[in-house]
């Protein structure tokens, strides 16, 4: 569990993170979104009491994590991995098992868990971007800890590894852990996540499970297509649908759910050719929610505009 009240990080006239408030619950996956420069590191940098809150506070599972004797059986972070070049996959979870008193039989248990047993002994120096995440995963995970903090983890897996990935951290959270991770790849959170927490400009701008974040984004439209489209779309309208015309023989409505609709042109003996709900997906909820919020936005658009 990680409870953050106001939290607020400045560096001099930069507020990075901006009085922010949330929970991330025991059994889910939380995903934390926001675009580069919006406070996701930062944030996570003072749950893992790395930086210090300039006000504000924030606990993991009940108290800040530096007022825990285990630390590392509390927390399992991965921030991007710290590694001598030269030492093999295995020396190297040793000396973090070492010098947190974690028997080193556990080191071989998560070399497993993380598909890295085959590469134990090579030289982490050698290793690919998806083996190095994978070594990432398992420092994080050499402590048992009852909460995880990723920053960016499926970065450089194949689509294979994130697979992988995304097996193990639902696997993690169904066993009742905390799994709290960032990324840039909106299709992989929306299929990996149960809850987000948008992140812009530093103040949380949305919170909520996936589907709840998209709905207040922007509802679902139900594309309609019939011969009768006409009397149809009035009917439609008059039960309380916002209807848009897209052709002789399309609508799209808002407001009114698919069902309904069905039983609209049933009760009228109108004929469907086509009902169909779309929501919109997390990657559009998200670039509309942070379209004010990007630091550094690309004018691609701007100068095709001028181009023409
Ligand atoms: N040590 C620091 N000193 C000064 N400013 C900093 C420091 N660390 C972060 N910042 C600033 O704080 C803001 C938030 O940065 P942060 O790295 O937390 O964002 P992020 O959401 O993790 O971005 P990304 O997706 O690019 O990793 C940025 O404006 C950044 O320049």
């Amino acid at each position: 569990m990680i409870e953050a009240q106001e939290l607020t990080k400045r560096y001099g006239d930069t507020t990075a993170v901006d009085s922010v408030t949330f929970t991330v619950a025991p059994g889910t996956v939380t995903g934390f979104l926001g675009p580069n420069g919006a406070g996701k590191s930062t944030t996570m940098r003072m749950i893992l009491g790395l930086d210090r809150p300039t006000s504000g506070t924030v606990a993991v599972n009940g108290r800040p994590l530096r007022r825990h004797p285990a630390p590392l059986r509390e927390v399992g972070a991965h921030l991007g991995v710290a590694t001598h070049p030269g030492r093999s996959a295995r020396s190297h979870l040793r000396a973090i098992a070492a010098t947190h008193r974690i028997a080193a039989a556990r080191v071989d248990e998560v070399l497993e868990l993380t598909g890295l047993t085959a590469a134990a002994a090579k030289r982490v120096g050698g290793f690919s971007l998806g083996m190095t995440a994978r070594l990432g995963l398992a420092a994080a995970l050499l402590g048992d800890p009852r909460t995880l903090v990723l920053d960016e983890p499926v970065n450089g897996l194949d689509p294979e590894g994130v697979l992988w990935f995304r097996t193990l951290v639902r696997d993690l959270a169904a066993d009742g852990r905390t799994v709290f991770l960032s990324s840039h790849l909106m299709s992989e959170m929306a299929q990996t996540a149960d809850q987000v927490l948008v992140l812009g400009r530093g103040k949380l701008i949305a919170a909520g499970s996936v589907h709840e974040v998209i709905d207040a984004v922007s509802p679902t439209t139900v594309k309609v297509r019939s011969p009768q489209a006409g009397e149809l779309a009035v009917v439609v309208a008059d039960a309380g649908g916002t209807v848009n015309r897209v052709g002789p023989e399309a609508f799209d409505v808002q407001r009114l759910a698919a069902p309904r609709i069905g039983q609209l042109a049933a009760n009228h003996g109108f004929v469907l050719h086509e009902l169909i709900p779309q929501r919109p997906t997390l990657e559009e909820a998200y670039l509309s929610l942070t379209a004010d919020a990007v630091e550094y936005r690309s004018d691609l658009h701007v100068s095709l505009e001028g181009a023409r």
